[in-house]
């Protein structure tokens, strides 16, 4: 599905992605591990967009996407930081943060999308998870805790279905209670989607039984694959 063909990221002189070769496939749940500056956050970066490798090629369905901004990417590469800040507006409550996130699928105008805002996300979605989050609906998001938000976040980032979710340290700003929970809703939430995902994690222990392949980055070299 997303094939990196020899990514070469460089800043300057240093050089933070090293010739990376590696494929991701639908349903994929790929942990990605390594020490502090080895190259993981840039890793994402390269796939969303963020940044445009120095060399190399960026493979989605066998058409090179390398050069797409970040803005295009985003309807089939979604990202969740550990920051929830930026993946949701805190003085909006939790249905507006929805409603707004449906619009990246969409056309229309947020005030469409809050006025008919989509009860199947509640049904569906929400009461499901049994954490009660339906009834916060109308709460600013700045309100939920840490592990509630990033749950929302994490919804809001597959609301248009993407094929891939990359999730950048989603349990670092988390309790370690709150860090379980949260791993557990990605379990839950990923297993039955047609969708890869990607997360850095430094909670190896605890998160390795969400995954299927775990990468090591280190010094800018992927070490397994
Ligand atoms: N915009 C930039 N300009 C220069 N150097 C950068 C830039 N972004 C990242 N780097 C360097 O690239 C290397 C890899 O950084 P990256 O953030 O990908 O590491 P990481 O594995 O995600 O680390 P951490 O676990 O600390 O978040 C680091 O040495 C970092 O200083």
């Amino acid at each position: 599905m997303i094939n990196l063909e020899n990514v070469n990221v460089e800043f300057g002189e240093f050089k933070a992605l090293h010739n990376i070769n590696c494929s991701i496939n639908a349903k994929d749940f790929i942990l990605i591990l390594g020490h502090n500056g080895a190259g993981k956050s840039t890793l994402l970066d390269v796939i969303s967009g963020r940044l445009t490798p120095s060399s190399g090629k960026i493979l989605r369905n066998n058409v090179d996407i390398s050069l797409l901004s970040e803005a295009k990417r985003a309807r089939f590469i979604s990202r969740v930081f550990q920051n929830t800040n930026m993946g949701s507006v805190a003085t909006m409550t939790v249905a507006e943060n929805l409603a707004m996130a449906t619009l990246k699928c969409k056309t229309a105008g947020f005030n469409f999308a809050i006025k008919n805002f989509p009860q199947q996300i509640v049904e569906e979605t929400l009461k499901p998870l049994g954490l009660r989050l339906e009834e916060l609906l109308n709460t600013p998001i700045g309100k939920l805790s840490g592990g509630q938000r990033q749950i929302i976040t994490i919804i809001m980032a597959t609301l248009c279905e993407p094929d891939i979710l990359l999730l950048d340290e989603p349990t670092a700003a988390l309790d370690p209670v709150s860090t379980e929970n949260l791993l557990q809703f990605v379990h839950n939430f990923t297993k039955n989607r047609n969708m890869a995902t990607m997360m850095i994690t430094h909670a190896e222990q605890q998160a390795k039984f969400l995954a299927n392949r775990t990468w090591v980055l280190q010094k800018g070299k992927l070490e397994s694959n």
